[in-house]
């Protein structure tokens, strides 16, 4: 397919994603299966112009005056792929497969460098109207320059598996695909994505199949970092799922102490035990519910209640952190969603709580940059138990030796990490002590 090919491509698959509600991967399965003739560059090109535009919707719609997905395919062009007037004539050249040539108000409206000075935030800053009080709670007057960040590509960051390997090792395996170590997190590498969206197909590598390593993002490295899970303790890793923040706790327990690894859901936890098989972790214990966790039902976990020293809630969130990877989910969230997570995160707490030791901790974390799921769900927890306090943020990055780590405080002493500041997902860590 011709560049130009791929565009009209995209402006179709987002068409089909605006008019049947679709999520993007469903709308882009479905294009290359009625396109064989598609290889997979072309299907890796068509994917990351999608892509492209969901992360800028709004803005590009705002710049082109328009919000039609061809619109939206224009203005992503100018904004985020630097394309001139020319260039952009160049492509939508109407001959074969291009689209259509370009009007005489969409060359205008590219006649003019793009600038979003007069936008409202929500634009500006791309994400959903509904959720402006919200950023503007959590940033202030930083809100468009954080959510800006958020816009960008995320780069494919892996952490080393310290069972079984170092860093250094790892890069010199891997020195084919010109890997950088991670500026904050001590276990990572990082490698460049291209313009196609894709990087590295790491994972048909023999030092990942041998357990060398997991794709993982330096946030979240750091998040199971700021845990401070050390050898020697008990943890329950409450939220677990398919395992990320399980793996990375093992390592930094060295295979020392217990790690007692749940989910609500008996599915989630499916791809952990070969997961765990692969990493050489040998204390981690996965404790699957019958069927699905039910309060009203003996919990798996019964025989810990109050002798845990550190419970890590990777709670259920909107992953607002993490739209740099999932620009579609943007797009997709909506307020009650947003509800709803927020009473699950009050039911994995208070679950949490039950299980910690005197002394003992809970570390509450979200991959979300919204202050309902963050303060509001530890304010709301403190309000629901008496004897926890907030460890003070300067102890926990002391403590997991990342004093000069860049992050953002919130108002409640949670430690939040931002695309802007930190260079990561957006994460969010509160450690609670309890007394
Ligand atoms: C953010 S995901 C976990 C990601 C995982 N820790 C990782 O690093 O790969 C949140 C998980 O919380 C689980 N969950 C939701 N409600 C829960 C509850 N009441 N108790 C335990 N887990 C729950 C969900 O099934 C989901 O797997």
């Amino acid at each position: 397919m011709t560049p130009a090919a791929r565009i009209a491509a995209a402006v179709e698959v987002l068409a089909d994603i605006e008019a049947r509600r679709r999520p993007a991967p469903d709308a882009l399965k479905d294009w290359g299966l009625a396109r064989r003739f598609a290889g997979s560059k072309d299907r890796a090109a068509v994917a990351s112009l999608v892509y492209d535009a969901l992360r800028c919707r709004a803005s590009a719609a705002f710049l082109m005056g328009a919000e039609t997905p061809r619109a939206v395919v224009i203005g992503m062009l100018a904004r985020l792929r630097n394309l001139d007037a020319a260039a952009i004539a160049g492509l939508f050249s109407g001959e074969r497969h291009a689209p259509e040539p370009l009007t005489q108000e969409e060359a205008a409206r590219l006649s003019v460098p793009p600038s979003l000075a007069d936008a409202p935030a929500h634009v500006a800053g791309d994400f959903p109207e509904w959720l402006a009080p919200s950023f503007a709670a959590a940033f202030g007057e930083a809100a468009i320059d954080e959510m800006q960040a958020m816009v960008a590509r995320a780069p494919l960051d892996i952490r080393v598996n310290t069972l079984t390997t170092t860093r250094e090792a790892l890069a010199g395996e891997l020195e084919h695909f010109a890997p950088r170590q991670t500026p904050h997190s001590a276990d990572g590498l990082r490698f460049t994505v291209g313009e196609d969206g894709r990087g590295p197909s790491l994972q048909s590598e023999p030092s990942f199949l041998d357990g060398q390593f997991e794709i993982q993002d330096e946030g979240s490295q750091l998040a199971a970092r700021l845990t401070l899970a050390r050898p020697g303790e008990r943890i329950v890793d409450l939220c677990a799922g398919a395992g990320g923040k399980t793996l990375a706790l093992a390592a930094l327990m060295q295979n020392g102490g217990a790690l007692f690894a749940t989910d609500v859901d008996t599915r989630r936890l499916v791809p952990l035990h070969g997961r765990v098989a692969r990493s050489g972790a040998s204390h981690v214990e996965v404790r699957s519910p019958k069927g699905r966790y039910d309060p009203a039902r003996p919990d798996p976990l019964a025989d810990l209640a109050g002798s845990i020293d550190c419970v890590v809630v990777d709670a259920p969130c909107t992953g607002t952190g993490t739209w740099r990877r999932n620009p579609d989910a943007k797009w997709r969230l909506r307020p009650g969603a947003l509800a709803e997570r927020v009473k699950d995160q009050a039911v994995v707490l208070d679950r949490a709580a039950r299980l910690v030791r005197p002394g003992g901790r809970i570390a509450y974390i979200t991959c979300s940059l919204l202050p309902e799921e963050n303060d509001g769900a530890v304010t709301a927890f403190m309000g629901r138990h008496d004897g926890f306090a907030v460890a003070p943020i300067a102890d926990v990055l002391a403590a997991a030796g990342l004093p000069s780590l860049p992050h953002r405080e919130t108002p409640a002493g949670g430690i939040l990490l931002t695309p802007r500041v930190t260079g990561t997902d957006g994460f969010f860590v509160t450690v609670l002590r309890r007394l």
